[in-house]
């Protein structure tokens, strides 16, 4: 396998809302699930807020201090099974207050970077009870620049672009994006990987919270626009693997990157 290639994993799965000790069982089962068989992937992705769900009014209390329960599991199953993890987002309680941070491990299980979600969604009331980060969210991965983003950030075509300007040839997207914006959903992902020609790797979660009912439909989405790889509306781990050397060759055949007029807008 070149250098260039790489095996996705994404962990579609249920959140149960305000019960932290279920998903840390729940996601270890399936982190197990995810490395069994044959094809092993390179890199396995979670989606947003897997360890609390959106249990608002009492995440105060259970967002994980310093995300140092979550980096103890995610690291030592990275450096175990030699998989690269982009751990998804949690509820992470710093000193000042909560935020929706994604942990990102490499093979050694290193915390190669993190990022916080930048745009608060107040359809979900985040706002009044999560902070927002400051940074964007970059990293490495088979070699190459990538991006981070978080479920809402996904309706701000600056965030993705500023990312592809800074290199990224993927964009990894940790969800939890509920009925009735299936439409949005798919569009703005596959809109955000034809625009800035990059793979857009977006992992939703599915199953219900309270009247809250979340679609899945994780997607995996070549530079081109096309899907490699969707799923339905149940938990599923959904495998694909990426060929980033794809970038450079959709990039050339349509240069939009030479061609932009930044002056005028
Ligand atoms: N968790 C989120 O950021 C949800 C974003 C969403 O549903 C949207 O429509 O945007």
């Amino acid at each position: 396998m070149s250098d260039k290639k790489l095996r996705i994993a994404l962990v579609q799965m249920h959140v149960d809302a305000g019960n932290p000790d279920a998903n840390y069982e729940r996601l270890k089962m399936k982190l197990e699930e995810a490395v069994q068989g044959t094809e092993k992937p390179d890199l396995i992705m979670l989606p947003e807020m897997w360890n609390t769900g959106y249990a608002l009014e009492q995440i105060d209390q259970i967002a994980d201090v310093n995300g140092e329960r979550t980096k103890v599991m995610l690291s030592s199953f990275a450096s175990e099974h030699r998989v690269q993890l982009i751990g998804g987002s949690i509820a992470e309680k710093r000193e000042n207050g909560v935020y929706n941070t994604i942990y990102a491990f490499d093979e050694n299980g290193e915390v190669i970077a993190d990022y916080s979600k930048i745009h608060l969604f107040r359809l979900m009331d985040e706002e009044k009870h999560l902070l927002a980060g400051e940074k964007l969210g970059q990293l490495k991965v088979a070699g190459a620049d990538a991006g981070m983003m978080i479920c809402y950030d996904i309706r701000f075509p600056e965030l993705a672009r500023k990312l592809a300007l800074g290199g990224a040839k993927a964009m990894f997207v940790p969800a939890q994006w509920p009925n009735p914006r299936l439409h949005h959903w798919r569009t703005l992902l596959l809109a955000r990987a034809i625009e800035n020609q990059m793979f857009v790797i977006a992992c939703n979660r599915c199953g219900t919270s309270g009247s809250s009912t979340f679609f899945g439909h994780s997607l995996i989405i070549d530079p081109w626009g096309e899907i490699i790889a969707e799923a339905g509306e149940e938990e599923t781990i959904l495998r694909a693997e990426i060929d980033l050397s794809m970038v450079d060759a959709v990039r050339a055949k349509i240069p939009v990157f030479e061609d932009r007029r930044p002056a005028l807008y």
